[in-house]
């Protein structure tokens, strides 16, 4: 199905797994009149117009928005500061500028004072994604039915966000609006300590295989590999993420150690009511989230921070 182009003229900072997947998301639904993008390396650029899906892909960010309505910066958020810097000058005014962080209070911070009074500033956050990363990892179904969270600043348009709230609609996301504090709070949790822990265990694994020359990694069953995919993620993005969302992370990871020590004193004890306890109740929660359909890193929305915890 297509609809009317939402916007004339789109530009993609970036053209990894996020920026891939709009450009091939908008394309098929006929969202857009052009889109633009950047891409550093002369090999990336090569690759991505023979892929065919941007009409036109150029080497500085700053050409990319040149008559862009709508700028999506689709890049590790440590450089989304530096970026906002260098383009600041160059974007249209009145056009719509958004990312796709995967953390809010710091890229808001960091882009904010750069960007110039007459464009809308709309951050988002698509929760979708996969461990791949570059050009060729994109897929125009990656959004559909997924949340897309949006964290406008107090005082944005609301007709600006409407119409980035469409777009990301059309794309097939569900979408939320939510302040960065509580973004970054409820996705500590739900993203961030899970990749924490599986690049923990991996390593963990890796180096108890030294030590002892037995082969780990090579037997590990089925639970290890479903539970380490997302280990293979970026390590750019997710050093940036760590870094971006210190406070919110390590709130959460004192918790969860709580937690860890809690069963920690139970295996201990051989204490088998709690451990039986413990997973029956785990095991109904995962398995309503599936059941649910929210099986897509979906936050609770509305629930205040307080609630996170125990
Ligand atoms: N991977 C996921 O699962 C996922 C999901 C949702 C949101 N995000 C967020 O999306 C953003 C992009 O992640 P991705 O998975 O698409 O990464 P990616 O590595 O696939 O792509 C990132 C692209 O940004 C480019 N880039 C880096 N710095 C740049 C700069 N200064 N100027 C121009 N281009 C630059 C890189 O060359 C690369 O092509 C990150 O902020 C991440 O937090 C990722
Ligand atoms: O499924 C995966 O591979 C992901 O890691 C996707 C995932 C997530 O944690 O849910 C990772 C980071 C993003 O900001 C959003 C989505």
């Amino acid at each position: 199905m297509t609809t009317a182009p939402l916007f004339n003229r789109i530009a993609l900072i970036g053209f990894g797994l996020i920026g891939g997947s709009i450009a091939r998301g908008a394309r098929a639904q006929g969202l857009v009149g052009e889109i633009v993008t950047t891409a550093r390396s002369g090999k990336t650029r090569a690759r991505v117009a023979e892929l065919g899906i941007v009409d036109r892909v150029v080497e500085t960010n700053v050409e990319a928005v040149k008559d862009a309505d709508l700028v999506i910066l689709c890049i590790p958020v440590g450089a989304c500061g530096p970026v906002a810097a260098e383009i600041a000058g160059h974007l249209k005014p009145g056009a719509i500028i958004s990312d796709v962080g995967s953390v809010k209070g710091a890229v808001v911070k960091d882009m904010a004072p750069h960007l110039p009074g007459g464009v809308h500033f709309v951050p988002a956050h698509p929760v979708a994604g996969t461990e791949h990363s570059g050009p060729d990892s994109g897929f125009a179904e990656l959004f559909i039915n997924r949340w897309c969270i949006l964290t406008p600043p107090e005082g944005t348009d609301p007709a600006a966000t409407d119409r980035l709230r469409a777009f990301w609609a059309a794309l097939g996301a569900k979408v939320e609006i939510m302040t960065p504090d509580h973004h970054d709070l409820v996705l500590a949790i739900t993203s961030h300590l899970p990749h924490l822990i599986a690049y923990t265990i991996v390593g963990t694994a890796d180096e108890l295989a030294q030590v002892t020359e037995s082969e780990v990694i090579k037997f590990s069953a089925g639970g290890f590999r479903d539970f380490t995919r997302i280990a293979a993620s970026d390590p750019t993005m997710w050093r940036d993420v760590f870094l971006a969302n210190k406070d919110a992370v390590l709130e959460m990871l004192g918790t969860f150690t709580e937690d860890l020590s809690k069963l920690t004193r139970a295996i201990r004890r051989g204490d088998g009511e709690a451990l039986f306890d413990h997973f029956t109740r785990t095991r109904a929660i995962r398995r309503g989230i599936v059941e649910t359909g929210q099986d897509s890193a979906a936050p609770d929305f509305g629930r205040p921070h307080a609630n996170l915890k125990k």
